[in-house]
């Protein structure tokens, strides 16, 4: 046994899984024909890996919508209002992932966080002093089973291990995570006894939260949760499997612990290379040694990677594995058929991958070195476009460049007078819902059915009718709707040079949703207007305020698969640059309001603390103020994040220097707002009054009470009425009823607000 990997992408080469699970929820499919997809997916992802060379096979790493929540629901880690609606399993499921709305009953949906630092979204499990953890679910087991009779002889069964299930989970009660372990080691416990029933080899225990800094409170919980569950493993093998970081403060407690394996990202970081050559590696563990890089889609250069290898100078059995799960790049690059072969040559998705591992393999056990010397020879011959007048731009920066005048409390102000928009002022986040005709029009497009003018006549159409929608409810400020973009990355990545694109590289972002991430090849730059037309378009179809809407560098760098032979800062400011020129460009088209979107800020955020502002927030916060230091102060800047832990960076967001903020916080119950008002925040704030990424529609009454206790905390002068994200994933009724609620609950609250001010 020598190569193994984390977790495999489990959507499908062609996004199988999005169509049959959209239908079934749609009920346009049955339960049956939704598990016989399945079933075909999870068969086709193990023949590929045991066709590869493949030794140890994850079984577990398939889901129907995250594998957080399907640990958490295995172990019974699932609300009584959720059980209360007595559903199927299945749809119980479901309705954790993304609320419930019947006739009768309404159920929001679980919270949804960013997993560390990639671009995939897990739903965070809740647990409150009800829950009676224990082992109740059997789809691991099934899946070993299905795995087995599909002839995986040596399945690695597969799980989120207590510890991070613990770190990454809510509590809503007065139990703290600690007063859970024990039960949660029972039921981890009753899992080993049962995959020991099913003769399973290995169990991969998933404890990425190891990257984060680690208190002694949490090593000594750490500790407890193994200390307790490791002697119960009996036959079944444990491997304790990190990745996305470096395990410094664990390091010694992982090795003294019985663990038979322990998974290391030697890619991700150097530090935990560097942790084995001074510790060394217990002979009595199996090392997996995370080589091939789970996050990014650039072929790997053995040379350096065997050099790595050797020099941890392990004297024990080292399993090659990748560095994380595969599921954060697409599944085949030879379906690529359109990119240059100078760029196709150098792509390794996840199949590339299995290969990768397999010969990195053999070169380690001395077996092919012809492999090593074709793959030396790739890496001579790489040549990334540049461009010299981008360079020359940069190498001109000065402070001056990255600093807006006035300061923002003048700008707000003068903005007040100019725009003299109502207290509470509503808007959305930009796009509007991306029916199947809007998706069709652009298939049409690619496939050359129909003219550019008439994929623009069809946009403008939407955008015509939307803004009626929003005058018509009366929204404050209003947006086009965002028809004309496949994604908010992805489009900018298309009409900026340094990009190339793939047809069908696919990446599940959360649930059925998935993006094709751009790929930087080379120096970026705007050599034409990007969004300027459409904007300007539906700008000059109403008196009312129209926003211009951008995606910022920080949050296109991170949702691209980037170069790796410049710096990320080098990346984003050739961005920042861009995004730039199409900030003066819309001002100069008399757009008055315009938003830059950094949903990804946070994202890239190292995992540890003390490399948080040296490491990243000291370029990317300037990066963003690069990009609008440069409009008048009547020009409003606005900005929106979502899907994030916000609460510690809260300083460096107010710093990006906006004007205005629109957050996700609906899911995450609000807190946010106690975070800012204790940060003394100063950017106006439009803090999401309702889950976007649910079907639920909030009531009017509901949205009023969210709203109430919003301004019961922040002054009414700095807050704007917004959903928490775009509406792009909602059906068209969906989205107007919720958004029409939104409005007419501000138009309550308003009135009661006059009301107030008038007998005071
Ligand atoms: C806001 N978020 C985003 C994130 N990352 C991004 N890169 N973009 C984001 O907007 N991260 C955080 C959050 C939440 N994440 C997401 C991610 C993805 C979606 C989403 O809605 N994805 C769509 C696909 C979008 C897209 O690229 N569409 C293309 C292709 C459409 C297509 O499938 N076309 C078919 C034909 C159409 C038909 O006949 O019906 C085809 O070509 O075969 C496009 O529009 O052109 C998804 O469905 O997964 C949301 C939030
Ligand atoms: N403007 C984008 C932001 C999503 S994070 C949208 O509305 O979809
Ligand atoms: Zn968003």
């Amino acid at each position: 046994m020598t190569t193994s990997i984390i977790g495999f992408p489990r959507i499908g080469e062609h996004r199988e899984l999005k169509f049959a699970t959209e239908h079934y929820w749609k009920k346009r499919a049955t339960k049956e024909e939704l598990l016989k997809t399945a079933q075909q997916l999870k068969a086709q992802r193990w023949d590929k890996q045991q066709k590869a060379g493949i030794d140890l096979i994850p079984v577990g790493d398939f889901s129907f919508f995250d594998t957080t929540l399907d640990a958490a629901y295995l172990f019974n880690v699932i609300p009584a209002r959720y059980k209360q609606l007595g559903l199927s399993s299945l749809d119980e499921y479901f309705a954790l992932a993304r609320g419930y709305q019947s006739e009768t009953e309404s159920v929001k949906a679980l919270p949804m966080k960013k997993w560390f630092n990639t671009n995939y979204h897990y739903i965070v499990p809740e647990f409150d002093d009800e829950t009676d953890v224990k082992l109740t679910g059997s789809k691991l087991f099934d899946e070993i089973n299905e795995a087995k009779k599909h002839g995986i002889q040596n399945p690695k069964a597969v799980i989120v291990g207590p510890y991070t299930l613990l770190k990454l989970s809510i509590f809503k009660g007065d139990k703290q995570p600690q007063d859970f372990a024990s039960s949660l080691v029972n039921a981890y416990q009753d899992l080993l006894a049962k995959l020991n029933e099913q003769d399973v080899k290995w169990l991969q225990l998933d404890e990425p939260a190891l990257s984060f800094d680690q208190s002694e409170t949490d090593l000594a919980l750490f500790t407890k949760i193994y200390e307790s569950l490791l002697p119960a493993k009996k036959a079944v093998k444990v491997l304790l499997q990190t990745y996305f970081g470096d395990v410094r403060d664990s390091y010694q407690t992982l090795i003294k612990l019985p663990f038979d394996g322990i998974g290391l990202d030697l890619v991700a970081t150097t530090e935990n290379s560097k942790l084995i050559k001074e510790n060394g590696f217990p002979t009595d563990k199996v090392l997996f040694a995370g080589v091939v890089n789970g996050k990014n889609i650039w072929r790997n250069h053995y040379v350096t990677t065997i050099e790595t290898l050797k020099a941890l100078n392990v004297k024990g059995e080292i399993v090659l594995s990748s560095s994380c799960s595969l599921q954060h790049v697409p599944y085949d690059a030879s379906l690529e058929t359109k990119l240059p072969k100078t760029v196709q040559q150098h792509l390794a998705f996840a199949y590339q991958k299995l290969d990768e591992l397999v010969e990195l393999d053999a070169i380690f056990q001395g077996h092919d070195q012809k492999v090593l010397a074709i793959n030396n020879e790739l890496f001579s011959t790489i040549k990334h476009p540049e461009n010299s007048q981008v360079k020359s731009r940069i190498a001109q920066l000065t402070a001056a460049d990255y600093t807006r005048l006035p300061e923002r409390s003048k700008r707000e102000q003068i903005q007040k007078q100019v725009f003299n928009l109502p207290e509470l002022p509503t808007t959305t986040i930009g796009s509007f819902p991306q029916t199947k005709d809007v998706r069709q029009n652009r298939s049409k497009l690619r496939k050359g059915e129909i003219t550019q003018a008439e994929y623009d006549a069809f946009n403008q159409a939407k955008i015509k009718r939307i803004i009626e929608f929003q005058e018509k409810i009366g929204v404050d400020v209003l947006v086009h709707g965002e028809y004309e973009r496949n994604d908010m990355v992805e489009y900018f990545g298309e009409k900026l040079d340094g990009f190339v694109f793939t047809q069908n590289g696919w990446v599940q972002s959360y649930g059925t949703r998935g993006v094709k991430p751009p790929i930087i090849w080379g120096d970026v730059s705007r050599n034409e207007p990007i969004t300027v037309d459409t904007t300007v378009f539906a700008n000059k179809l109403t008196d009312r305020l129209v926003k211009g809407m951008l995606t910022g560098p920080v949050t296109i760098f991170n949702w691209s698969f980037p170069r790796e032979d410049i710096t990320p800062e080098q990346s984003v400011t050739q961005i920042a640059l861009a995004i730039r020129d199409e900030v003066l460009d819309l001002e100069a088209h008399d757009i008055k309001i315009i938003q830059i979107d950094e949903p990804a800020l946070r994202e890239n955020l190292p995992l540890r603390k003390s490399d948080w502002y040296r490491a990243y927030l000291d370029w990317a916060v300037p990066a963003f103020r690069l990009v609008h230091s440069g409009v008048k102060p009547e020009t409003q800047i606005h900005t929106h994040m979502c899907y994030s832990e916000f609460g510690d960076i809260i300083q460096a967001i107010d710093n990006l220097d906006a004007d205005v903020i629109s957050f996700e916080a609906s899911r995450s119950d609000l807190s946010l707002i106690d975070q800012l008002v204790a940060a003394n925040f100063q950017t106006e704030v439009g803090p999401g009054v309702y889950d976007i990424h649910s079907p639920r529609i909030p009531s009017v009454e509901e949205l009023e009470e969210i709203i109430n206790h919003i301004i019961a905390k922040l002054p009414a002068a700095k807050v704007w009425i917004n959903p928490d994200c775009g509406l792009k994933t909602r059906s068209e009724k969906e989205a107007f009823d919720a958004v029409s609620n939104m409005v007419e609950a501000t138009k309550k609250v308003r009135s009661s607000l006059y009301e107030t001010n008038r007998s005071l």
